[in-house]
């Protein structure tokens, strides 16, 4: 994305140079050398690919993020999941890959249009039949569950990734519908880094936009007894709330 600073490059770095905040962009390439490109599936190299080539490449999962997804999936034995926000599938398909054959995946996006684009390599993978993609906005999706008791506390764990400003309405929701001892992971809680911008620095119109939502979403998160959490600065930021009540 083009930047109008004179400091060019720097300023592209801050805002959406590359997918992870950590200042130094040789580190991150070190990470990725050495611990996540040799160890990346097949599938998730060639979806990435073909992700990059898509014009809001920008939204993808980062290859250590999908790397971490995986694992935290693996080490917490998930089986039911859900996300919200598909895009190409990306984190769909680390999620699919790290589950179970009989896993499943309540995958929700307003476009179908981007999830056709890896739907073959997901299926090539010979994971598509833990999919179960529904075309629209994810809040109607979570309130028609709710309906059903027996959706209550059934879910391991969700990946939270779509529309900021409703985080919130997702996590009241989503802390019914995940069982004690489930995960919920929300992305971009450092929103580019902007969280710690002062209120007058210059801002993309969107970063701008979003920014108060994971502002205040970050609070919520921290005061919220039910959980127990951990930010990590992976990606754009995920924080990891484990439900305790
Ligand atoms: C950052 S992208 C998701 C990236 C994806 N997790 C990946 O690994 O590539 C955000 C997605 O959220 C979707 N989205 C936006 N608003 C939504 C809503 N209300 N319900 C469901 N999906 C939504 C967008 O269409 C977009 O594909």
């Amino acid at each position: 994305m083009a930047s109008d600073s004179k400091n060019g490059e720097q300023h592209r770095h801050q805002e959406v140079g590359h997918k992870s905040l950590l200042q130094s962009d040789a580190l991150y390439q070190y990470i990725l050398e050495t611990s996540v490109y040799p160890r990346e599936p097949e599938a998730m190299k060639e979806l990435r690919d073909i992700t990059a080539k898509h014009p809001w490449n920008l939204m993808t999962t980062s290859a250590d993020e999908g790397q971490f997804l995986g694992l935290l999936l693996k080490l917490i034995n998930a089986k039911n999941t859900m996300e919200i926000g598909v895009y190409t599938g990306y984190s769909l398909l680390a999620t699919a890959l790290a589950l179970p054959d009989d896993g499943k995946i309540l995958a929700m996006d307003i476009n179908r249009e981007n999830y056709e684009i890896g739907l073959p390599v997901i299926q090539k993978a010979g994971v598509a039949h833990k999919i179960d993609f529904r075309e629209g906005p994810a809040l109607p999706v979570l309130d028609q569950l709710l309906e059903d008791a027996k959706n209550h506390g059934s879910f391991d764990f969700v990946f939270v990734d779509a529309d900021k400003d409703n985080y919130i309405n997702y996590h009241k929701r989503l802390l019914e519908l995940v069982k004690v001892g489930g995960v919920i992971a929300y992305d971009n809680t450092l929103w580019n880094g902007s969280v710690v911008a002062p209120p007058d620095a210059p801002m993309r119109k969107y970063i701008r936009y979003y920014r108060d939502f994971v502002l205040e979403l970050n609070k919520a998160l921290a005061a919220d007894d039910r959980i127990e959490i951990c930010q990590l600065p992976v990606g754009d930021g995920v924080t990891i709330c484990r439900r305790v009540k």
